[in-house]
């Protein structure tokens, strides 16, 4: 073998680093590698600062590299030694120091710099961006002085940034130019659903807002707006973007636009010179994520080691924010443009959104909110660029891994193609994963040393533990344990046992006594336990109102413009004169734009803002009709024999005795009944979640019915004789639904998934009956109205106050 020859790399950082691994795989003895770094570090995971920042990952953690893994590969390495020279005639670069060290090969991975606004003040103490672990420092140390921080920049870091600081106990604004966050990411409906949730979370945020000047003295003590308002804060951190570090590129004679120029094979203007990652500009862009970076790359090591290559052609991106409790994912090209198409289906009530872009017969891009689990498939699609034809609804609705939307995580996971991208940082497929685990790997630190895998950004990690626990120990293919959410392994009846064998008494007890992963949970597993606690522990459980969704907070449907709709309860669908003016009354007092009957005989008051919610509810003296929340709804009724001649029963008495009877009671997912008063079936009985329907002689009562998306006619459950039973059975029937039904799911989908005949057995035992009748008995005695609940607190009726513009947090 001949003299190796000499490489070296200007940026210890993520792209650079990556480069070398895969220089060393390929061809191991080909060069004598030196590395120069700016930071005082070996090579450590730059996206990992949001965690380290919000708790979840300490500084030791992220390192990629340690100062062994070095010199076990012979590298020679300078920390804290920025290149200030690269002198490409002698083929030599120059250090701080004065280093000097030669090469055949040049990688320039010098990475981007923060955006710094050119504010007035800019300058003072206090003032940052976040790019690096200094940055983190200064964070935490200024959050144990200082209290009040203001994020400039709503998008991923900003965002990631303030979480960060709040999780440091500071009170956190974040000031966006846009009048919505993550512009570059994000549709405006996705991004005010991500708003409204971060909210919840305790961040503030002043939209649309021009940032001036940064007041203060030595160190800054606030913000100046263009509009002439101004806010207190005495740490800045600014993060409005990005620009590649062009600076030794440039004084080296480089080609240079935005990024250094290169092309598919991420050479430079100048021969024997590459750059890669966030400083390279490859086809007019310069990327700002690692996927791209990586690709990147593996292709410029392939150069390097002299392995054929087709070339870097450029990326399809997609992003995940990594803020603990909001999963948000954006690929592609997710806005609307003349040429595309767009389906979208949005769920308030859920706090979920899906939007997805076609161009011709091709999925071109991605928005999801709430529920990211589909965005591994749909990126996948977007990169194949395969047609979608005929599978548009498919795609919107869910996979079909068995069962589309409801399907298990285990069940998508087993259905996905081995292809299929599982780790978008770092282009690790299912099959590559799955593999591993058979050749061996048993955890997931041991599948992210071999694939890599999950060693990036940690957003895929859950998908990896599940492909664990599926092909794990030699049962391929056979789903072994599957959790409720990516934050546990455990399921809805593992956890509800031990919360009741346990006496765990808070969803934060149940998260640390069963070990959750994520500590603060997520969107998916907080409602869920906040909901299991209520329904074992009536008597005692407080529900935590942060645990539910923003709809089910302000007892009242959030609509797609940020206001809000009032549905009174109307029992039965029966109202009065004296009800209806005044339900006029407020409706010309406050001016709402629209009032309008439901499909469920209510009448809906749509376009009330969030600050009036407490004073109309006042004035109409009506009790929530619960429209927004997992709770009995409605109950529809027919004219009957009051007034049809075809009636056999007072289907109106009936309905509103069931009403008073349940309303208030929360349930796994929505409930609506509904009573007809003969088999003609006015009131659409059999596609409710319950339905009675008057026959000679008695009622019978159906189950399991469903008139949404996916329509499911109700099985008849029993037949009965007397008022009082179709109470009985319906009370055995809700509370046996509230006790064994994940949260979240409708009766419709788990009758179908415990059978009709498993839950006649229960309640035609009358013991069990009645035992169910009792314990349901216990919870509705002691609920309460919440729209009076919150008209008479002066603390709850603050969380309607409208947000305080800038110049009253001065104030
Ligand atoms: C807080 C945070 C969170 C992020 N989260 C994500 C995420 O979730 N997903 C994602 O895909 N991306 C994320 N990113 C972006 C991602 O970290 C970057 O895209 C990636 O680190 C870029 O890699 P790079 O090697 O090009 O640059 P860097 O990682 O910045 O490395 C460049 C290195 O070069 C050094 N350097 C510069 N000039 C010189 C010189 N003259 N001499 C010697 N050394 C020099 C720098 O000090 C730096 O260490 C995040 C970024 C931050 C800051
Ligand atoms: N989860 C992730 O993938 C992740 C997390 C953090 C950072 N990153 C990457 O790091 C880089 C930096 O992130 P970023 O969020 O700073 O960049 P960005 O360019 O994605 O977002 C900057 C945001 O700041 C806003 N802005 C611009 N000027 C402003 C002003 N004067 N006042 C208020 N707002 C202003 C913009 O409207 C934009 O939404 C990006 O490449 C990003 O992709 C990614
Ligand atoms: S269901 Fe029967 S009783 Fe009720 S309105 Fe229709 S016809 Fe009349
Ligand atoms: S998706 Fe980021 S580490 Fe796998």
């Amino acid at each position: 073998m001949g003299e190796k020859k000499k490489l070296v790399l200007v940026g210890n950082g993520m792209a650079g680093m990556r480069t070398v691994e895969h220089v060393l795989k390929l061809a191991p003895d080909a060069y004598e590698i030196t590395v120069f770094g700016a930071e005082p570090h070996p090579n450590y995971n730059r996206i990992m600062l949001s965690s380290v920042l919000a708790g979840g990952s300490d500084m030791k953690e992220i390192v990629i590299n340690d100062l062994d893994w070095y010199a076990d590969n012979g590298i020679r390495l300078y920390t804290g030694d920025a290149v200030v020279k690269i002198d490409t005639m002698k083929k030599k670069v120059v250090s701080e120091s004065g280093v000097e060290a030669g090469y055949d090969a040049l990688i320039v991975a010098t990475g981007s710099n923060p955006f710094m606004l050119p504010l007035p003040g800019a300058n003072k103490e206090g003032v940052i961006g976040f790019r690096d672990i200094k940055d983190c420092h200064l964070m935490m140390e200024a959050s144990k002085k200082y209290k009040k921080a203001a994020v400039i920049g709503g998008g991923l870091l900003g965002l990631e940034a303030a979480r960060g600081l709040l999780h440091l106990g500071m009170d956190v604004s974040v000031i966006h130019i846009h009048s919505y966050l993550m512009e570059r990411q994000l549709d405006e409906p996705a991004a005010k659903m991500l708003q409204r949730e971060l909210e919840a979370q305790g961040m503030k945020f002043l939209m649309a807002k021009q940032t001036a000047a940064i007041r203060g003295g030595r160190r800054a003590d606030g913000l100046e707006f263009a509009d002439g308002s101004s806010l207190d804060a005495d740490l800045i951190v600014m993060a409005v973007g990005i620009k590649p570090n062009v600076e030794l590129a440039n004084s080296a004679g480089l080609q240079v636009n935005r990024g250094i120029v290169v092309n598919d094979f991420l050479e430079t203007s100048v021969p024997g010179v590459y750059a890669v990652g966030e400083c390279a500009e490859h086809r007019g862009i310069a990327y700002g994520l690692v996927a791209p970076l990586y690709e990147q790359g593996s292709v410029l090591a392939k150069r390097l080691a002299g392995v054929e290559t087709g070339g870097y052609t450029g990326s399809v991106t997609s992003t995940k924010l990594k803020v603990s409790g909001v999963d948000v994912f954006s690929a592609g090209y997710f806005m609307d443009a003349p040429g595309t198409r767009s389906m979208r289906i949005q769920d308030d009530l859920e706090g979920t959104y899906k939007k997805i872009v076609l161009q011709d017969d091709k999925l071109v891009g991605a928005v999801l909110f709430g529920d990211t689990s589909d965005g591994a498939s749909l990126f996948a699609k977007i990169k194949s660029g395969e047609s979608v034809a005929g599978k548009e609804k498919e795609l919107l609705l869910g996979f079909p891994a068995g069962g589309g939307a409801a399907a298990s995580p285990a069940a998508r996971l087993a259905a996905m193609a081995d292809d299929e991208i599982i780790c978008g940082c770092n282009g690790v497929s299912k099959g590559t994963i799955v593999n591993a685990v058979k050749d061996g790997c048993g955890t997931v630190g041991e599948i992210k040393a071999c694939t890599k895998a999950s060693g990036s950004c940690g957003g895929c990690k859950p998908l990896v533990e599940g492909l664990l626990e599926l092909y794990g120990d030699g049962t391929a293919g056979e789903p072994v344990k599957e959790g409720i959410c990516g934050c546990t392994s455990l399921g809805r009846d593992e956890i509800v046992e031990s919360i009741r064998a346990m006496s765990l008494k808070s969803v934060k007890e149940v998260m640390n006594v069963l070990e959750w992963r994520e500590p603060e949970g997520c969107s998916k597993c907080r409602p869920a336990l906040n909901y299991y606690l209520g329904m074992l522990w009536p008597a005692e459980y407080m529900d935590e109102k942060e645990s539910r969704f923003a709809n089910e907070r302000y007892h009242a449907n959030i609509q797609k413009d940020g206001t809000y709709s009032v549905v009174p309860r109307i029992y039965g669908g029966v109202t009065s004169p004296a009800d209806l003016k005044r339900i006029a009354a407020v409706a010309e007092k406050y001016d709402v734009p629209m009032v309008k009957f439901t499909g469920g005989q209510r009448i809906d008051l749509l376009g009330v803002k969030k600050e009036d919610l407490p004073k109309i509810w006042a004035e109409l003296d009506m009790p929530s009709g619960h429209a927004y929340g997992k709770a009995l709804r409605t109950v529809k009724t027919c004219v009957g024999s009051t007034f049809c001649r075809f009636g056999t029963q007072d289907s109106i008495g009936m309905g509103i005795a069931l009403e008073k009877a349940f309303e208030r009671l929360n349930t796994p997912g929505k409930v609506k009944l509904a009573v007809s008063g003969c088999p003609r079936n006015c009131a659409e009985a059999t596609i409710k979640d319950l339905g009675v329907v008057a026959i000679d002689g008695g009622w019978e009562l159906y189950v399991g019915g469903n008139g949404g998306v996916k329509v499911r006619a109700a099985d008849l459950l029993c037949t009965v004789k007397t008022e009082e039973e179709v109470m009985e059975w319906t009370a055995a029937y809700l509370q046996f639904y509230r006790e064994q039904a994940n949260w979240n799911e409708r009766t419709a989908q788990w009758v179908e998934r415990v059978g009709l005949e498993t839950i006649k057995a229960v309640l035609e035992n009358a013991e069990e009956r009645q035992a169910l009748a009792a314990r349901i008995e216990e919870t509705l005695s002691r609920t309460t109205d919440p729209w009076k609940e919150i008209i008479n607190s002066e603390e709850l009726r603050k969380n309607f106050e409208p947000l305080p513009s800038a110049e009253q947090v001065v104030g």
